[in-house]
């Protein structure tokens, strides 16, 4: 390499401002000195990966279904000593919760289903066995996603009272010698089916009905609380909600026994698990995204600083999802880094790939830039990102900023570019050569100076 360059990075006015560049205008390195310490460099890219990998996936519906409370059992312990022996019956077990967890190890929704029902609890036994209680479910989805309890798709009913059944039952009572007064005994009918189940053949009389109507379960506010509209934001690893809450188990029938009533032949039902209907949108957070105009060697930079294997290929839009890459320090230090589809001059009014991605960039802790320092003019280029960003959202260019001087091993026309452009702007600029791997550490070590200054600001390691 015979080309040198004077200044490698330029002390910035931008945020944040307590940001301190001295020590990276210490040692101006030259290619040649940098090109023998590169730490970080991965020697190289498993070819067998590239252009492999999942569909991405950034925004989905989803049905939720907790499951089904167990019914409690109508037994009795006989023996030939007492053949009319106490009741015995077990209690239903609670369904299955769903949670909904955030995890770094997954980056798309794509792995998540249109549809989730956890398990139903199991039913009581006779020997006083309970039921086990149902297995709880999680859906896991990437650090990021934005969660919103949406109305049901307007085809499907929810209810879990259905009225039809509540007829049925009516007509079935009717003529069995008991008088209903229409309104109040189908409302009371409707409930005891709701909550009660009957050994078959047994009807409860006037009095077991008044009883039973005494000791309904009362429903929590909680169970009835109106979830469409709610909204909320998983931003930690590990992050845990609840989605849906299992039914409740029904008391197995020794809960019905009393003075008066000694073989009580009553159990309760289990309940039906809540229902809930999602939207899920993910945008990405990443302590860094790479935005830059198609072929700048966005994918090249973010293979040659990290632990991903992105597609590169000399034509425009070779990346048509934003990809993941975390950089490992060699002092176990990490941070992520976006790689976004290419931007081009009118994205925000959906040209090129559009405006899909831009959401990608709104969450990053820090924007780099990446220019092709060897095109035509690397600093209209840099407007014209600029500009895309601020059309899609006013304030967005204001993060934190590097710019990465790619293809800096072009000759002098790299050369001449580059220092036009410093003499322009006033952020932060690392001349690298993501192809040949050249002064990789150096830019590193910029994106990790800013991370770390953020995150300290931040004072935690979320971001909203
Ligand atoms: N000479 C030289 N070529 C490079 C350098 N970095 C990337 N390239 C080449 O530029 C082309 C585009 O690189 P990509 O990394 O696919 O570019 P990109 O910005 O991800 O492009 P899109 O995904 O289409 O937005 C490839 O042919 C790379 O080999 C570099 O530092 N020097
Ligand atoms: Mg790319």
């Amino acid at each position: 390499m015979s080309q040198r360059y004077s200044s490698v990075v330029k002390p910035s006015s931008d945020p944040p401002s307590s940001l301190s560049t001295s020590s990276l205008k210490e040692d101006d390195p030259s290619w040649e000195a940098a090109a023998n310490d590169e730490l970080s460099v991965r020697p190289s890219v498993h070819r067998k990966f590239l252009g492999k990998g999942q569909p991405f996936v950034d925004y989905k519906r989803v049905r939720v279904t907790a499951g089904k409370g167990g019914n409690g059992a109508i037994t009795f312990f006989k023996s030939s000593r007492n053949p009319f022996g106490p009741p015995s019956g077990g209690n239903g077990a609670r369904g299955g919760n769903v949670y909904i967890v955030a995890s770094k190890d997954v980056t798309s929704l794509n792995g998540v289903l249109n549809r989730y029902a956890a398990p139903d609890g199991g039913n009581g036994q006779g020997k006083q066995m309970h039921g086990a209680d149902g297995r709880d479910l999680e859906v896991v989805v990437p650090v990021g996603t934005l969660v919103r309890f949406t109305d049901p798709p307007v085809s499907i009913s929810v209810g879990h009272e259905d009225p039809v059944a509540a007829e049925e039952i009516m007509e079935k009572h009717e003529g069995e010698g008991q008088e209903f007064d229409e309104d109040e005994d189908s409302e009371r009918m409707r409930l005891i089916n709701k909550y009660y189940k009957f050994r078959s053949g047994y009807t409860p009389q006037a009095d077991r009905i008044e009883m039973l109507m005494e000791r309904l379960p009362y429903e929590s506010a909680s169970d009835a609380a109106p979830t469409v509209g709610l909204s909320f934001d998983l931003t930690t690893h590990s992050e845990r909600r609840l989605l849906a809450r299992g039914g409740r188990g029904g008391p197995g029938n020794p809960h019905f026994q009393s003075s008066e009533i000694r073989g009580p032949a009553i159990a309760g039902k289990g309940q039906p698990g809540t229902t809930v209907w999602l939207e899920l949108e993910l945008k990405t957070i990443a302590d860094a995204g790479l935005v830059g105009l198609p072929n700048a060697g966005k994918s090249t930079f973010l293979a040659a600083v990290s632990n991903a294997h992105p597609k590169i290929a000399p034509y425009p839009f070779t990346t048509l999802n934003p990809y993941v890459g975390t950089i490992d320090f060699p002092d176990f230090w990490t941070m992520t880094v976006a790689d976004i589809p290419g931007l081009i001059q009118g994205a925000h009014r959906n040209v090129g790939l559009g405006h899909r991605f831009l959401r990608h960039v709104e969450r990053n802790r820090m924007l780099v830039y990446v220019l092709d320092i060897a095109g035509q003019a690397p600093w209209d280029d840099l407007a014209v990102l600029k500009t895309e960003l601020e059309m899609y959202k006013p304030g967005l260019t204001s993060k934190p900023t590097l710019i990465v001087a790619n293809k800096a091993d072009m000759g002098a026309v790299a050369r001449d570019n580059l220092d036009k452009l410093k003499a322009m702007v006033d952020v932060p600029i690392v001349p690298v050569s993501a192809m040949e791997r050249k002064n990789i550490t150096r830019a590193t070590a910029v994106m990790r100076e800013i991370v770390e200054q953020i995150r300290k600001n931040d004072g935690d390691e979320t971001l909203q």
